[in-house]
């Protein structure tokens, strides 16, 4: 029986931390994932992503906090309902299709070899007598995907699933995962820099930086607590909420505010989700930017 209840999230994330050494590659982090939800983990190069993916998978050890999935610890070993779709996909390259299934098989203690072959047979199907090493990048992800959810997971981790694949590959690759989440009701945490394929299919949002999360929740929640104000240059910046980054042209100011009232004298809308990511970025990278950048692109101080 689960003793998870569906509030609880099927993955929950308290307090975790994992250092290299004198470096902190994730710090402080605690959010959940709830069952059958599609979160984009996005962030800054070095944020922390690659970790916290391999924390949640189980092969990397939090120095500190604690990982669950279906109220079980993750700690220094694979969970069985989760699989991980690791950057460089790690394919045998001179061994055919339908052999790189059979040692999916053999190396699954839990392996469907029907939902394998579905997912190989989706859009225009992958030949199983093919070399793996002769198959196109968007064929060789299909087959990694099939690799993952042969395993039969409930929570399903992607390491930059779309980088170095065509927009219709990138497409393509995110209706097989969807296929999965309808079918199946798949949680899903897929890392990318692809803001706007992201858009289409994650209704939920992780946002690193430097190790910290920034926001987390429901897409639809955090695009309604942010606001976009443009006003021109010289009106005074809002005192309610929380201001998030800051941008000039000659003419007017642009502002990215969380949370507070509607402030008077400014144009307020709500941002799409690529604009919010791209203001927290900019505001990321001006705050470990020198002074001078700072007054060059008008961001706050760190506070
Ligand atoms: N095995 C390791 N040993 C030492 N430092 C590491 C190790 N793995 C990651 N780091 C450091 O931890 C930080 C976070 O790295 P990580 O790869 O998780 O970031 P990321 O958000 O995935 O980056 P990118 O978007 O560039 O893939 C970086 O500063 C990185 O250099």
């Amino acid at each position: 029986m689960n003793s998870t209840r569906p509030d609880d999230g099927l993955v929950r994330v308290r307090g975790v931390a994992k250092h290299f050494g004198r470096k902190a590659a994730v710090s402080d982090c605690t959010f959940t994932l709830p069952e059958g939800s599609v979160t984009a983990l996005v962030g800054p190069n070095g944020a922390g992503k690659s970790t916290l993916l391999s924390l949640v998978a189980g092969l990397v050890t939090p120095t500190r906090g604690e990982i669950t999935v279906h109220g079980t610890p993750v700690r220094g070993r694979m969970h069985p309902d989760v699989s991980f779709l690791i950057q460089r996909r790690p394919l045998y390259d001179r061994i055919t299709v339908r052999e790189m299934m059979r040692a999916g098989g053999a190396l699954n203690d839990r392996w469907s070899a029907e939902r394998a072959d579905e997912v190989l047979d989706l859009l225009a199907g992958v030949d199983r007598d093919a070399k793996v090493g002769a198959l196109s990048a968007g064929a060789r992800t299909q087959v990694s995907i099939a690799l993952a959810l042969g395993r039969m997971p409930k929570v399903l981790l992607l390491d930059e699933p779309l980088s170095d694949l065509d927009p219709l590959a990138r497409d393509e690759t995110l209706r097989i995962v969807m296929t999965d989440v309808a079918e199946r009701g798949t949680t899903v945490l897929l890392s990318s820099h692809l803001l706007t394929d992201l858009g289409d299919v994650c209704d939920h949002l992780l946002l690193l930086d430097e190790g910290r999360v920034q926001l987390t929740g429901e897409v639809d929640g955090i695009l309604a607590d942010h606001r976009v104000l443009v006003g021109p240059v010289g009106t005074a910046l809002p005192t309610e909420g929380a201001v998030v980054d800051v941008s000039h042209t000659s003419r007017q100011t642009t502002v990215l505010l969380r949370g507070g009232p509607e402030p008077e004298g400014w144009q307020a809308e709500h941002p799409d989700l690529v604009s919010l990511v791209m203001r927290y970025l900019r505001a990321s990278r001006a705050r470990r930017a020198p002074a001078r950048e700072r007054s060059r692109t008008g961001a706050p101080h760190p506070s």
